[in-house]
């Protein structure tokens, strides 16, 4: 992927900017299984968070605890400091929208219906207006439209408003999914696996997208396991393993800890492989998802075989 060449946004830092979102000890358990493990995070305005964690650390889980899919089975999410009913339609009317790890769209609408879709949350006209088609709803209709077609233009989809969702490309329906979330004119945008399937150039223009989403004042929590994209975009990163949040720092802590190189080459209980024990073969593939390892610290199995 030719990331190098995106440009990285003016990052704030998060001192000095606000709190929009916050999350105090999440525990999310399914019957026997701690899905996530007393998770706390902030999320300062205009920030880009990044959530990593091998399969089945409990990212999804965690994001769907924030957006009310989930009731957490103990623990608080705030939005603005006010406290998020877990409702996902009161999530999404308070401020925080979300994409999902398995693109969800209307198939068979098109994708401007898509985006005024995500409009209903701020219109106020009721069923009845509605059925009336009273000057009220068709003022609303109207600016839907207008907004509609603006945010279509902002993904780079504007060409693209009268095609059937189900009928454009992969990359393309991300960016849908997208545009629809920001037209709920969210605070915060969570997006899960935002470059899933994508080639390497859909992949660069996720990542202007999600620099120009910050650029309109939004924060954005992004769970991705592409390495190189998530160092290169975030401002702030959280690795979780086994539910728990394992280290959090910027993507130049976070890509040199041992106990993320750990996590990510199996050095669980499962597997006795330690970051001690790397080869020149792992730091390779390392090197190539973007983590940062020291040569030194390989040792001879390369030439031993394991
Ligand atoms: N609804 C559910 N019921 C029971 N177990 C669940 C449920 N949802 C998630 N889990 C379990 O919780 C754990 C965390 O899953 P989760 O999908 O959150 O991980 P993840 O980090 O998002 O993984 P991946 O990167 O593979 O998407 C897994 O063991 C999963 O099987």
């Amino acid at each position: 992927m030719s990331t190098a060449a995106v440009p990285h946004a003016d990052a704030p830092s998060s001192p000095g900017r606000g709190v929009v979102l916050e999350a105090r000890n999440i525990v999310m358990r399914f019957g026997g299984l701690t899905a996530v493990d007393d998770v706390s995070f902030q999320v300062h305005e205009g920030e880009i968070v990044g959530l990593i964690g091998p399969n089945g650390a409990g990212k999804t889980t965690f994001f769907n605890c924030l957006t009310g899919m989930y009731k957490p089975t103990s623990g608080e999410v705030t939005l603005g400091g006010r406290a998020l009913p877990p409702r996902p339609r009161a999530v999404v009317t308070a401020g925080m929208a979300r994409t999902f790890q398995n693109i969800r769209l209307f198939g068979n609408m098109t994708a401007l219906e898509n985006v005024m879709v995500g409009r209903y949350c701020r219109t106020s006209s009721m069923a009845l207006t509605s059925i009336l088609r009273g000057p009220k709803f068709r003022r609303e209709e109207r600016e839907s439209i207008d907004r509609g077609r603006e945010l279509l233009r902002f993904v780079g989809l504007d060409d693209k408003a009268d095609h059937l969702a189900r009928n454009l490309p992969y990359g393309e329906q991300r960016r849908l999914e997208i545009a629809r979330a920001l037209a709920t004119e969210p605070q915060v945008v969570l997006l899960d696996e935002p470059t899933a399937g994508m080639n390497p150039r859909e992949t660069e223009e996720a990542m202007r997208l999600i620099f120009r989403i910050r650029e309109l004042g939004m924060a954005v929590v992004v769970i991705e396991h592409d390495m190189r994209f998530i160092f290169t975009l975030c401002d702030r990163v959280l690795c979780l393993v086994r539910g728990a949040l394992l280290v959090e720092g910027s993507p130049a802590q976070v890509q040199s800890d041992p106990r993320v190189i750990e996590a990510y080459i199996g050095g669980s209980e499962d597997d006795d492989i330690s970051a001690d024990e790397l080869t020149e073969e792992d730091v390779e593939v390392l090197h190539a998802e973007g983590v940062d390892v020291e040569p030194s610290r390989t040792s001879a199995r390369s030439e031993n075989g394991r």
